[in-house]
């Protein structure tokens, strides 16, 4: 019995264990397509999510990955209504139809509606009477008004406004076209129900690839405890675009079947992890989820394997996992380990849509954690989410936390190199995997999914694979080796 465990062992790997095998490509890289399924109603056009970290993402990561096309996941480690401030952040900082629209009435006085612009900075009002849109009062209105009288005295009546299903290039053919600033969507009854802006459309146009809901607004998720459901549905009124269960073990089944609860009970796409087998997907694609988040133990600031003696290495997980999701039609985040852009393609090759960043994000200038130097070379903090520092700072429920304030940490503390814009990293990231779909002769990540082959390689093989016998003086943005 004993025997047989190693007589029968499986092996695992990891990324230094294999490279891709260069292919017969017809594919140049600039024309690869990375866009990629994040989870079964989200699809985005840079396959890379930044990890529910608290040094990592917060409202501002969040704002800057979406814009990028990619995507952030709020972290869990502060209250509910923190969390929700961060959601609120990220959706209005973009917004293509307005829906909270600041109207007033015709007989409002002249002199309250000017007030009303001023201290909401806002330069048009939508003028609903009776329920129904009957004009509209800009700063041209009024400019030559002497601040007596009633709105509608001044206000324009003849508005242009435009079907609530119209098209932002629709729209924008209507603003630009008759020279107005503010469109006005209404109903089939004559009910105001958004505005569209110039200034919010000229704002979208900066980021083409940027991450989007259906109101244009940038998307953005949350992470929470696998059983609070309060967070969970507050969340979902507060407009997460989707939520992960984050837990260190998705396959207990406590977990799972609080999963299933959660499920009959919002509406929006529930990732769950982390994961490392096939049995585990299994279970999780039966309680409904929407995708999948793996890595036991692979990241830069886990010692889960350490303290546990629990992992699988990781591009294994993610081939145990990917084998059980495409066949539920379920993409597959790849979370932890990654390094370099290379170890992103031999990811996706093994079969995730997407791969989740910590230790590469936290040095940006976009994520939450302290700037410190160390001999004269500039770095963040970044820590891990089972470490001592985060747990004790903590406003969740965690398994790990006793009263006495002892707990057995799965993550440790430390610093990396400071690494400049999100923009900056993305854009080395993203040309890092069009190169590798170059080779692979892929021309988009399912492409790259079917064709790739791996080869295994020694010890030896991974030292060629570094530079080597060179004292590197100018290193590049895209390569850096601390060991
Ligand atoms: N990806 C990874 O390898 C790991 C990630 N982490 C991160 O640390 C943070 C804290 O994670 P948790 O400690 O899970 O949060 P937590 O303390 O909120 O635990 C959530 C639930 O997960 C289940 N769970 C956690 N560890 C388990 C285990 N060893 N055996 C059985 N069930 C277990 C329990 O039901 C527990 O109540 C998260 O952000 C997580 O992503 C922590 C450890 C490993
Ligand atoms: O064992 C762990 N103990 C921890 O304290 C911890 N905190 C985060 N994580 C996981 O690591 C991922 C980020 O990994 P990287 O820094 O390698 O990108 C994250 O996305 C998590 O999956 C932890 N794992
Ligand atoms: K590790």
């Amino acid at each position: 019995m004993f025997k047989e465990k190693f007589e029968k062992i499986i092996e695992g790997y990891t990324f230094d264990d294999v490279l891709l095998l260069p292919l017969k490509s017809g594919v140049e890289p600039r024309d690869a397509d990375v866009s990629s399924m994040f989870s079964r109603h989200i699809k985005i056009k840079v396959p890379i999510v930044s990890s529910p970290m608290d040094t990592v993402t917060e409202s501002e990561m969040a704002i800057a990955m979406a814009r990028y096309g990619a995507l952030g996941v709020l972290h869990r480690n502060i209250s509910i209504n923190e969390q929700l401030e961060m959601v609120k952040r990220v959706k209005k900082e973009e917004t293509i139809i307005i829906r909270d629209v600041i109207t007033v009435d015709e007989n409002t006085p002249v002199n309250v509606a000017r007030t009303i612009m001023m201290t909401r900075n806002i330069a048009g009002l939508p003028v609903v009477t009776a329920g129904k849109l009957s004009g509209i009062l800009t700063k041209r209105d009024l400019e030559f008004s002497d601040n007596k009288g009633l709105v509608k005295d001044i206000m324009t009546k003849d508005v242009i406004y435009a079907d609530e299903d119209i098209s932002i290039d629709e729209a924008k053919y209507i603003l630009y076209k008759n020279r107005i600033e503010k469109l006005p969507l209404v109903d089939k009854k004559g009910r105001l129900t958004g505005l569209i802006t110039a200034k919010d459309i000229k704002t979208r146009e900066r980021f083409p690839d940027a991450s989007r809901d259906n109101d244009g607004k940038l998307m953005v998720g949350a992470a929470v405890g696998p059983f609070d459901i309060n967070r969970v549905l507050a969340l979902q009124d507060a407009g997460v675009d989707f939520i992960v269960i984050d837990t260190a073990h998705a396959h207990n089944m406590n977990v799972v079947n609080s999963i299933r609860e959660m499920r009959k009970k919002i509406n929006i796409d529930i990732i769950a992890g982390n994961i490392a087998t096939g049995d585990a997907a299994n279970d999780l694609i039966d309680a409904g989820v929407d995708g999948l988040r793996v890595g036991i133990g692979p990241g830069s600031i886990c010692t889960t394997r350490i303290v546990a003696g629990i992992g699988v290495p990781q591009l294994t997980a993610i081939s145990n996992v990917a084998d059980v999701a495409e066949k539920n039609d379920i993409p597959v985040i790849a979370d932890g380990g990654i390094r370099y852009s290379g170890d992103i393609v031999k990811a996706l090759a093994a079969g995730a849509s997407t791969v989740m960043l910590g230790s590469l994000l936290a040095g940006t200038d976009e994520s939450p954690g302290m700037e410190m130097i160390i001999n004269g070379r500039k770095y963040k903090s970044y820590r891990g989410m089972g470490s001592i520092g985060a747990i004790k700072a903590g406003k969740s429920d965690r398994y790990g936390k006793l009263e006495n304030n002892s707990f057995i940490a799965e993550g440790v503390e430390g610093a990396v190199p400071y690494r400049g814009r999100v923009s900056e990293i993305l854009f080395q990231l993203v040309g890092g995997i069009k190169t590798g779909m170059g080779y692979v002769g892929a021309a988009n990540i399912r492409e790259l999914h079917e064709k790739s082959i791996f080869i295994r390689i020694s010890e030896n093989g991974l030292r060629e694979s570094h530079p080597h016998d060179i004292r590197i003086i100018s290193e590049p943005p895209n390569y850096q080796n601390y060991q």
